[in-house]
């Protein structure tokens, strides 16, 4: 019996299964993710973690099955059941989406404030002043030098780029942050540096987020809970420590070890 608002999932996937033409690229998923809670899902490449994040973060509509989510007022919407209108508005409150590629969840061709700004513009923020002082604020937070809010994210370095991404997709104060690969295309210092950022702001935040990662150790690093998977099929889903010192599954088992010996 549920007892108040905030024991409910924020998210629920229910039979999610997506064919490719012949190609079942996800099958059968069910999940859920709670408030203040990271996800990982983790496995090999074309394992389907990308089409499952694209499914639960309401850009692709499943073949098969159903993901609800549940706004601030407590409501549960099917989110494939809202029409595209609603369902963004829904996306553009509640959620943020930060995408592998840097360049592809910024606006290049914008400054640095203004990729910060904009989506409280977005949300109805008109007053130049305080959006500017928000900006400048998230790019503190962020650590990005505050006399760089004028430039053009071209003029980042790929980490700057990243971080940007997340400030603009947090000044919002999602409940809900979904990240494909999110350290994917850099240095493993700048890797280490970023995880370490992401790991303070969701704790500090409360957030929850939804992962998606080849690398275990991202994984050991933020996810309060891991999902497995192979073949398009959840192998094996458990609190991460656990998981990773003890797991069940033969495949789950080798991907440790695979990563244990590089
Ligand atoms: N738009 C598409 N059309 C056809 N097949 C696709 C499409 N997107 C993905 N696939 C296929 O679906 C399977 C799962 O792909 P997906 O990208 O979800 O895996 P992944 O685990 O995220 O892999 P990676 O880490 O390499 O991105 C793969 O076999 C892939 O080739």
């Amino acid at each position: 019996m549920m007892q108040n608002g905030e024991q409910a999932p924020l998210l629920t996937a229910e039979g999610v299964t997506h064919d490719f033409g012949a190609l079942r690229a996800c099958d059968d998923i069910s999940l859920e993710v709670f408030p203040g809670e990271v996800l990982c899902i983790a496995g090999e490449s074309g394992s389907g973690k990308t089409t499952l994040l694209r499914i639960l973060s309401g850009r692709l509509a499943p073949s098969e099955g159903r993901v609800t989510c549940r706004s601030d007022d407590g409501l549960e919407h099917d989110l494939y059941a809202l029409d595209e209108a609603a369902r963004r508005q829904l996306m553009r409150s509640h959620w943020g989406i930060v995408e592998q590629n840097p360049r592809d969840g910024l606006r290049m061709g914008v400054s640095a404030g203004a990729n910060v700004g904009e989506p409280l513009m977005a949300l109805g923020r008109r007053h130049y002043g305080s959006l500017r002082a928000t900006a400048l604020d998230w790019l503190g937070k962020v650590e990005i030098a505050q006399e760089r809010v004028d430039d053009l994210p071209q003029t980042f370095s790929g980490g700057m780029q990243q971080r940007l991404q997340i400030a603009r997709n947090l000044v919002t104060g999602p409940r809900l942050v979904f990240m494909d690969e999110p350290t994917g295309g850099l240095d493993v210092s700048v890797q280490a540096r970023l995880l370490d950022l992401l790991g303070g702001l969701v704790a500090q935040l409360d957030l929850a987020a939804i992962i998606v990662t080849h690398d275990l150790a991202v994984a050991r690093l933020l996810a309060h809970r891991l999902v497995v998977m192979r073949h398009g099929e959840v192998v094996e889903t458990g609190l991460t420590d656990q998981l990773l010192d003890d797991p069940q599954h033969a495949y789950t088992q080798l991907l440790v070890s695979s990563v244990l010996q590089a």
